[in-house]
């Protein structure tokens, strides 16, 4: 038995007792009822239409004008004459999280196929810039045409506790993909991250652990908080059925980048079209790397950032870590139904 209420669309029940920030209570300055702000009608239509690369050189997404398409472009002038208007529309999948689990890896590979079109940079809608408005949101995603799947990534966004309400205001059939790693190695990777950073930043074993490596776990540290992933899906769980959320894996999407893209490409409706021969094992980097890519014709990798050596920590504190994280990763097995495996 559910015991709660359901507020806009997302239920509130025991769970959130004492987290009153579920609820949101600011309406975004557009709201979603607008027809020309309404979210696509993808996943009721499914209509066919001819692939045609889409690139508008017109637009760097870090740096927006709120244009449209010109329409004198010769490749604008080209859609047009074949009935295809591009349009930028809000989008219809997000790559949620986590934090370094391989949301760019994930990104890019999945912006190889010609039906997706998706934000280059983290637009942080839902947990930055939601005062902003659907209007300002939809203007930060690239122009698609019908039938092409928008999406964007902003890793936080599974952590913060407001997204889940927001983005079924959106709109409840937006696909919801999370990119899942060994929350003790996503915790180092964190640090490894910030660390950079900062010069002279205390050592991982002393910022994980209350009174140093031996006590306990510091559950308040952000890198530690982030890998809680039960919490944190519970929350979504509320307003979202599990079927509109796929979990990637960031170890097997190292390991076997197709085989992951497989399923996302199921996910999202689309054909399978990445496939093993968009990658090539780079042994210097020790990651997959793609062939080609939207921007870029010859073989690349991901950035300096994505990859990165960790310190060498302490393996009493790692395995203290594991210890902790062990009942929260049983649960999100239970509740994701799917074994991660982690140690
Ligand atoms: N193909 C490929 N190339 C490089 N890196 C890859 C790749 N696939 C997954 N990864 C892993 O992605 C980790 C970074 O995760 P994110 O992109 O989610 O980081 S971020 O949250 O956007 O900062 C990054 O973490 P670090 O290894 O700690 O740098 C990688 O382990």
């Amino acid at each position: 038995m559910v015991v709660g209420k359901v507020v806009m669309g997302c239920r509130i029940d025991e769970l959130s007792k004492g987290q009153p920030a579920v609820v949101q209570a600011t309406a975004p300055r557009t709201p979603p009822a607008e027809p020309d702000e309404r979210p696509t009608a993808r996943q009721e239509k499914q209509t066919i239409v001819r692939v045609v690369p889409l690139t508008w050189t017109g637009l760097s997404i870090g740096n927006e004008s709120n244009r449209e398409p010109q329409d004198g472009a010769p490749k604008y002038r080209f859609l047009r004459q074949q009935g295809l208007r591009p349009s930028r529309k809000l989008p219809d999948a997000l790559i949620i999280g986590v934090k370094k689990g391989g949301t760019r890896a994930l990104l890019e590979f999945v912006r190889l196929h010609p039906d997706v079109r998706a934000a280059g940079s983290e637009v942080h809608f839902f947990d930055r810039f939601y005062r902003k408005g659907f209007t300002w949101y939809r203007h930060h995603m690239p122009p698609t045409l019908e039938g092409q799947v928008t999406m964007e990534k902003t890793p936080s966004y599974f952590v913060t506790r407001e997204v889940p309400q927001r983005v079924h205001q959106m709109n409840p059939n937006t696909k919801l993909l999370v990119v899942v790693r060994d929350p003790v190695t996503r915790a180092i990777s964190d640090y490894t991250q910030a660390a950079s950073k900062k010069v002279g930043m205390r050592r991982f074993e002393d910022l994980a652990f209350l009174n140093g490596s031996g006590g306990l776990v510091d559950t308040s540290w952000g890198p530690v908080k982030i890998g809680v992933y039960a919490r944190h899906l519970e929350r979504w769980l509320r307003c979202f059925p599990l079927k509109q959320l796929l979990f990637v894996s960031g170890e097997r999407l190292i390991v076997d980048p197709a085989a992951e893209m497989a399923r996302v490409q199921d996910f999202l409706g689309l054909k399978r079209v990445v496939t093993e021969k968009h990658f090539y094992f780079n042994s210097t980097k020790g990651f997959p790397c793609l062939m080609k890519s939207e921007g870029r014709s010859s073989p690349h990798c991901l950035g300096k950032t994505k990859g990165r050596n960790h310190p060498h920590i302490d393996p009493a504190a790692v395995e203290r870590l594991r210890e902790f994280y062990r009942p929260f990763n049983a649960r999100f097995y239970q509740l994701t139904g799917i074994n991660f495996g982690w140690p």
